[in-house]
């Protein structure tokens, strides 16, 4: 007899219906045999195991293979040549809305190459580009609220750029100048900002995930406290090759067995460094990891800003039913660029792939042709939106070049509330060693030069 699959969702439903919070151990037994009596019901044997509740006995002996498990397929609203695909699409912004997506697109596009060539003439120490990846980081970021908890990777831009972030935020950053958030404390794209919900990127592949969830959990809590609190999401970015970090099933195995309102973005673009997605995974991409952990998934063309706007709404909305929900949302892609500053692409994969890709699409030409085909966009909006974004790109550039480091002492603050005995003596020893060999260092650059380290 072939056993009937029960729907995943019945031990989920059973324990719906308790009250929510900690549970005892007797309202977690009873919870298991509410759904094992639904099995029963079902006409399989009457034992069922704690750690599969829901699944019935067979005789058949029968390895699941990945091969039965057709690719989840990939929702797109609009097509490369930026035709509407889905006829039950409605776009749900003004035309000026979607030119206002379109420019925080090209500002990426613009400031990244000027960039990575500052790096190249040695006027900064490090950068990325996202090229190829606008519409992920913007289409998300345009869904999200801006109450909503940002954690980003690190070829996310276009999510500072969409929630505030100004062109000298960036520039001061880069520049790691006096006005720098950050103090001057990170390397180059290390953003982070605390006014616009955005958490400091950190190097560290991965450990953002963990932190997202861990944060969903905090926000979920705080509002069964204080209902009158406003629902917030927590989103969390990162790239494929991220997602073969421990951290990343930590955090959604977390998340789903607490079920914190979180929404795991990867950007899946085909490269981590120089391993390509084929020698990173054998299964189905990063979406089939989150159906593995119970978590409601979506596969997103990650070229179509609608589409990827579409599935982070419906994620969102999602992610606060329920009390609370994890959702993973995979957005394809490809980089189009090196990996940073410190890479050369062209010694792993072969150039032509790359001006394939270019060719065949790309997430700005899409907008651009919907908006043509639209006709609130042409020729001469797009020449005047280009001009003017490189001017403001150039001028926060040099504004940001010209002005001081932050003061030398800012490396001492920001551990202890107050500066404790034995930074004090280090403070001093540092001011001592550099009276002692002035032509060492160059201390005008900072602000206050030396003086910062009087106490
Ligand atoms: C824990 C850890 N291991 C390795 C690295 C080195 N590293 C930096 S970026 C990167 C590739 C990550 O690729 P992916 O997550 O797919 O993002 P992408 O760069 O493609 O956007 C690696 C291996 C690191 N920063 N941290
Ligand atoms: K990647």
């Amino acid at each position: 007899m072939r056993a009937r699959i029960l729907p995943k969702t019945s031990l989920r439903r059973a324990l719906s219906v308790l009250p929510r919070g900690p549970r005892s151990p007797t309202v977690q037994y009873a919870a298991v045999r509410l759904a094992s009596g639904i099995s029963q019901r079902l006409g399989s044997d009457r034992v069922s195991f704690p750690g599969a509740v829901e699944s019935a006995f067979t005789n058949d002996l029968k390895f699941a293979l990945p091969s039965d498990h057709p690719a989840l397929p990939t929702y797109r609203v609009v097509d490369q040549d930026g035709e509407i695909v889905d006829r039950s699409f409605k776009p749900d912004l003004s035309d000026e809305e979607v030119v206002k997506l379109y420019r925080h697109m090209l500002t990426i596009s613009i400031m990244d190459p000027v960039m990575f060539d500052a790096q190249r003439q040695g006027r900064i120490s490090f950068y990325m580009v996202s090229a190829g990846e606008e519409a992920i980081s913007v289409g998300s970021a345009s869904a999200l609220d801006q109450q909503d908890v940002v954690f980003c990777q690190y070829r996310e831009q276009g999510i500072f750029a969409q929630r505030g972030f100004t062109l000298k935020n960036f520039m001061d950053q880069l520049f790691a100048n006096k006005h720098d958030l950050g103090e001057g404390r990170n390397m180059p794209v290390h953003y982070g900002s605390k006014e616009l919900n955005i958490h400091t990127i950190s190097s560290t592949l991965a450990t953002q995930i963990p932190h997202a969830s861990g944060a969903a959990y905090a926000l979920k809590m705080q509002r069964i406290n204080d209902p009158s609190l406003p629902a917030r999401v927590v989103a969390v970015y990162f790239g494929e090759g991220a997602a073969s970090e421990g951290d990343f099933h930590a955090a959604l195995n977390i998340a789903a067995t607490r079920s914190c309102p979180v929404i795991f973005f990867c950007r899946n673009n085909g490269y981590s460094i120089s391993t390509p997605t084929l020698e990173q995974y054998r299964g189905d991409g990063i979406a089939s990891r989150g159906i593995g952990y119970g978590i409601d998934t979506v596969r997103v063309d990650g070229n179509d800003i609608w589409a990827v706007r579409e599935v982070t709404k419906k994620a969102r909305e999602m992610a606060l039913q329920d009390g609370g929900k994890p959702i993973l949302i995979e957005a394809m892609s490809y980089r189009v660029s090196h990996h940073s500053t410190s890479d050369d692409s062209f010694a792993y994969r072969a150039r032509v792939e790359v001006e394939d890709w270019k060719r065949r699409d790309n997430p700005i030409a899409r907008l651009r042709k919907y908006m043509e085909a639209k006709g609130f966009w042409d020729e001469s909006k797009e020449k005047e939106a280009r001009e003017s974004i490189r001017r403001d790109v150039l001028k926060a550039f040099s504004d940001a070049e010209r002005e001081k480091k932050p003061p030398i002492r800012t490396m001492f603050e920001d551990i202890y509330e107050e500066l404790t005995p034995d930074l004090k003596v280090q403070m001093e020893e540092l001011r001592k060693h550099i009276e002692k060999y002035p032509e060492e260092y160059d201390v005008g650059e900072y602000e206050g030069g030396i003086d910062s380290l009087k106490s």
